[in-house]
């Protein structure tokens, strides 16, 4: 899909940058706004439509001329065209661009674009640079990739122009998607449409009204089930611990089980046991969904990471995407299909009403076997990296930081009982503190790190005019860690959001689900999920680590760069 957009994009060959001293952007701390994401859009409606209407005023035009700055009044800001965004020089930085490509992952789908620059890259043997934040500290907050042939992409990472991006996004917002997935689909699968992360347009719309509402009364549904998954979790951590009370066998590996499980429930209403099953390679479905969503996922993440040849020949990565993605798809659509022959032989009153996929069989929209197995899987396929990305990286900062997690002890200890059963409908209210845990863990640690948007609509940005038809990569990870948006950025501090001055924060310096129309479906299953395991941990074991940092890797979905060592000691 994306493809198709990018193909509409003019042809347009430009080797040369103006000099870096011509920069205009803007390094000093963001202005600092009392605003929520919601008050957001009133308050940009206000700051944002008088700009809307210069770069109206400019025109359609694309591809931009090269001009000379333009001054529109004594008081206006001075708008400068495309040309002028500062980048690195296609030609002599080719390869630094290439090292960018595991960063930005997944989300860079200007094929050739890609291809040609994964050719330079590995032609130029280059080391790969250390991440974007370098990019920025060298071009300035808006940084523009030209490719030799064709195609361009921005690079953003101040709030107030990530702000600016989200604010005039429209109905039907347009994300850059895996390019890897949507050929699989389009091209392997014969599927028109792709799933509710990859699909764009009215059919995109027409599959997020389908979701929203059974998806939400499907984890309150489950509730007690996802508790039950969590005490589970904690009884496996109690039985699988050695004689330093860590967990010899692969804890991520354990937290992605728990999570699949929990997934199980909230999709498929199926209680899937896999924290239960050492044997993953067995006949059985769950266990082959289980290992069929494992090895996609790392196909995934190497096609799109890697060089993409894949385009051109089959490479064993993309052998590996289809053979476990064809898995997936199978076994989703076999549930899909067992559910849809059960309601046929039900009556109105008989049928499960609050199974996820019974609601969008019987929705209006007429949904088919086949767009819901797609759905599904996508939502199994980000749900579960994400959740068990965060749940790791949430017990890391509570194991390291021994203050917070006293404070979080007292307030689980003083709502909960470890006997008695979670009530989730006042959870947030009753563990503010474990609600700033979470937030601060994916302030630091987004398990998706960049976010993406093809422009729909002219729009300046530090004085730039970026034209409709450009992609533009927010590195909301690079935001979110930068002093000038929160003071010992690196730290974690989940006091902070506590404080009365944390209003005071820039609404979009931190957004790990996104914003907007397609804002992520499933936050409210992730805060869900990762509340009711840490209160049920936290019950159990004080946790400690002692060895070295754990980093988040940089692939399209960040994992812990580092076996999670972490102790679970049984409290007293
Ligand atoms: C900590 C956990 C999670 C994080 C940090 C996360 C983050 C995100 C982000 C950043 C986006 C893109 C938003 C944008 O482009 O503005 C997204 C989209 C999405 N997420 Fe999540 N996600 C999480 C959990 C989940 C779960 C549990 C599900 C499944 C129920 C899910 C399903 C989706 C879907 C389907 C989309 C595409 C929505 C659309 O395009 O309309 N996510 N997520």
């Amino acid at each position: 899909m994306l493809l198709n957009q990018l193909r509409y994009i003019k042809f347009k060959v430009s080797f040369s940058f103006t000099s870096n001293q011509q920069r205009w952007y803007n390094v000093e701390k963001p202005r600092l706004q009392n605003i929520k994401p919601q008050d957001a859009i009133q308050k940009e409606t206000r700051t944002i439509d008088a700009p809307a209407s210069n770069e109206h005023l400019l025109g359609e035009i694309f591809p931009a001329a090269r001009i000379v700055p333009m001054v529109l009044t004594n008081k206006e800001p001075v708008v400068l065209s495309f040309d002028e965004v500062p980048g690195p020089k296609s030609l002599k930085y080719i390869s630094k661009v290439r090292s960018y490509m595991s960063e930005i992952g997944t989300q860079l789908t200007a094929s050739i674009l890609t291809f040609g620059l994964n050719i330079g890259a590995y032609i130029n043997n280059r080391k790969p640079l250390r991440n974007l934040s370098i990019l920025f500290d060298e071009y300035g907050p808006v940084v523009r990739f030209v490719s030799p042939v064709g195609g361009d992409i921005v690079l953003i990472n101040h709030p107030d122009h990530i702000q600016k991006v989200y604010m005039m996004e429209g109905d039907c917002p347009v994300r850059s998607t895996l390019d890897s997935l949507e050929k699989y689909r389009t091209e392997h699968r014969n599927r028109v449409y792709a799933g509710l992360y990859t699909v764009h347009g009215q059919e995109w719309m027409r599959q997020r009204t389908v979701v929203y509402n059974p998806l939400h009364s499907s984890v309150t549904q489950h509730i007690q089930g996802i508790d039950d998954v969590c005490e589970n979790f904690v009884q496996k951590v109690y039985n699988l611990r050695n004689n330093q009370d860590e967990i010899p066998k692969d804890l991520y590996k354990e937290l992605h089980k728990w999570s699949f499980d929990c997934m199980g429930l909230i999709l498929f209403s199926k209680k899937f046991t896999m924290l239960n099953t050492e044997l993953v390679y067995s006949q059985c479905d769950m266990s082959w969904l289980y290992h069929s969503l494992e090895k996609a996922t790392q196909a995934i993440i190497k096609c799109e990471t890697g060089l993409h040849f894949w385009k051109l020949f089959t490479t064993p990565a993309w052998h590996s995407l289809v053979k476990y993605c064809d898995s997936l798809d199978n076994l989703i659509g076999k549930h899909v299909m067992e559910a849809e022959q059960a309601i046929s032989f039900k009556t109105q009153d008989e049928i499960g009403k609050n199974s996820l996929i019974n609601a969008m069989l019987m929705s209006d929209a007429k949904m088919n076997a086949e767009d819901i197995a797609t759905i599904i899987m996508d939502m199994l396929l980000i749900g579960v990296n994400t959740i068990t990305s965060s749940m790791s990286f949430m017990l890391y900062y509570l194991a390291k930081y021994q203050r917070s997690q006293k404070i979080l002890y007292e307030e689980i200890s003083k709502s909960y009982r470890s006997d008695g059963s979670i009530e989730i409908d006042n959870i947030k209210e009753e563990t503010p503190y474990l609600q700033a845990c979470i937030k601060e863990t994916l302030r630091l640690v987004p398990p998706i790190p960049v976010l993406t948007r093809i422009l729909s609509k002219n729009v300046t940005l530090d004085r730039y005019n970026i034209p409709r038809g450009t992609l533009i990569i927010m590195s909301t990870q690079d935001a979110s860690l930068k002093e000038n948006n929160y003071d010992d950025a690196t730290k974690f501090c989940p006091d902070r959001w506590l404080k009365t001055d944390a209003k005071d924060y820039h609404a979009f310096a931190s957004i790990p689900f996104g914003f907007g129309a397609r804002k992520c479906i499933g936050q409210n299953i992730a805060e869900t999920m990762l509340s009711m395991l840490t209160i049920r941990l936290i019950q159990k074991y004080k946790l400690e680590y002692h060895y070295g940092d754990i980093e988040p890797t940089r692939s399209f979905i960040a994992k812990p760069n580092k076996p999670l060592k972490i102790r679970f000691v049984d409290r007293i």
